[in-house]
């Protein structure tokens, strides 16, 4: 801060010996130095017109004066002017207030003379503006916005005398700028905080919104998200690790070649009417085999078991019952029929239904 205040005091000092040359000096100015900034238009002003200057009143608003002289009748309203000009850079918030209504002010009085009066004026402003917040003004000015306030400073440039505009228009504009900059930057941390605000609303909170009921924690959503899936598959990959030579290839392998008898040993080579009491004593215990039912067909799973991905045990709770309930739940995507086709013994039949090998032919 010391040395924001130190640039500050070097900054207005270098910016009075611009206003008020040496030459300036020769002048008595006494009332000057406690309030330079309005005056520094003046003695841009007197630049040109000097001699006035000695004429007028030499107080501390020689600027009203010297507009009266070289102005005729709008002159009144530009010297009024300066109290709400005054009233204004106190309150950086105005700034856009003042953008807008200058030009509107330019416009409304005469052009070419009020010119100058209105640039006087707004130099003013500009010359107020840095000592409330001098610091931005030097290094934020500058570079951003030369052109939007560009255009009614113009207009007055143009309506100024010579001397006058090349020194206030870069001023106008930094000092416009500066008012308009310093309450942004002012505002800035207020805009921050809106930025702050709005993403949250806007884009992040409509998605999180909705992730956040769908998850139904109040932590925050993003990290929850992931969170959840990632226990989801963790709890959900049932897999288990299969023996060597126990691969989804190795079953492929050995259901190729039907030499194999997956339906089992001592079974009639035709498909068996199986009632549900024949498939509930194939259970997979005590030396018998799995069976189960899908679909109205009966297969032999115990071949099927060290292959299964999902575990032995995984695969026998369908043992001895049907299993196509427990099968949608768990993996429907799985073609049944590709995997075991080779393991199947019959169809599922009712109890009283009578089986012979005629009617097991003809369904073939
Ligand atoms: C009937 C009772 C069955 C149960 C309870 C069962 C259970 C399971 C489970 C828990 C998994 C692990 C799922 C995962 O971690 O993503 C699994 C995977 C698998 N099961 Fe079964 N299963 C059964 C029947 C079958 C049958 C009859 C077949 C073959 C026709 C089969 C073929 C598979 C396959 C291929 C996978 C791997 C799926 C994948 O990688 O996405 N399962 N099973």
């Amino acid at each position: 801060m010391g040395w924001v205040g130190a640039g500050v005091l070097v900054v207005t000092a270098a910016y009075f010996l611009y206003r008020y040359p040496p030459r300036s000096w020769a002048e008595p100015r006494s009332s000057a130095p406690p309030e330079p900034n309005p005056d520094a238009p003046v003695a841009a002003a007197t630049a040109e017109e000097p001699v006035q200057r000695k004429d007028g009143p030499r107080d501390s608003k020689p600027i009203e004066t010297d507009e009266e002289d070289h102005q005729s009748t709008p002159k009144a309203s530009v010297s009024s002017v300066p109290l709400p000009v005054l009233a204004v850079p106190t309150f950086s918030l105005d700034n856009g207030e003042h953008e807008t209504s200058q030009p509107a002010k330019i416009s409304s009085i005469s052009q070419p003379m009020n010119g100058t009066a209105a640039q006087l004026s707004s130099i003013n402003r500009d010359n107020e503006a840095p000592k409330f917040q001098p610091p931005p003004q030097p290094s934020l000015a500058p570079p951003p916005k030369p052109q939007p306030s560009s255009i009614p400073s113009k207009a007055t440039t143009t309506g100024a005398s010579s001397l006058m505009p090349p020194p206030p228009v870069p001023r106008l504009r930094p000092a416009a700028q500066a008012n308009r900059l310093t309450p942004t930057s002012t505002l800035q941390p207020p805009r921050l905080s809106g930025n702050s605000l709005s993403p949250p609303p806007s884009a992040a909170a409509s998605q999180r919104g909705l992730s956040a009921p769908s998850s139904g924690s109040r932590l925050s959503n993003s990290t929850l998200a992931p969170t959840q899936v990632s226990l989801k598959k963790s709890s959900s990959s049932r897999k288990v690790i299969l023996e060597p030579g126990f691969s989804p290839l190795d079953w492929a392998a050995l259901a190729a070649n039907p030499k194999n008898k997956l339906r089992g040993e001592g079974l009639p080579p035709g498909l068996l009417r199986v009632t549900p009491s024949m498939l509930k004593e194939q259970h997979g215990r005590k030396g018998r085999d799995a069976w189960t039912s899908y679909h109205g067909k009966v297969y032999n799973i115990s071949p099927y078991a060290p292959y299964h991905p999902g575990g032995r045990g995984e695969l026998l709770r369908g043992a001895g019952k049907d299993s196509a309930q427990l099968f949608q739940d768990i993996h429907p995507w799985v073609n049944w029929e590709g995997i075991l086709g080779e393991c199947l013994i019959g169809i599922l039949v009712s109890e009283h239904d009578t089986q012979t090998e005629d009617e097991m032919d003809a369904m073939d």
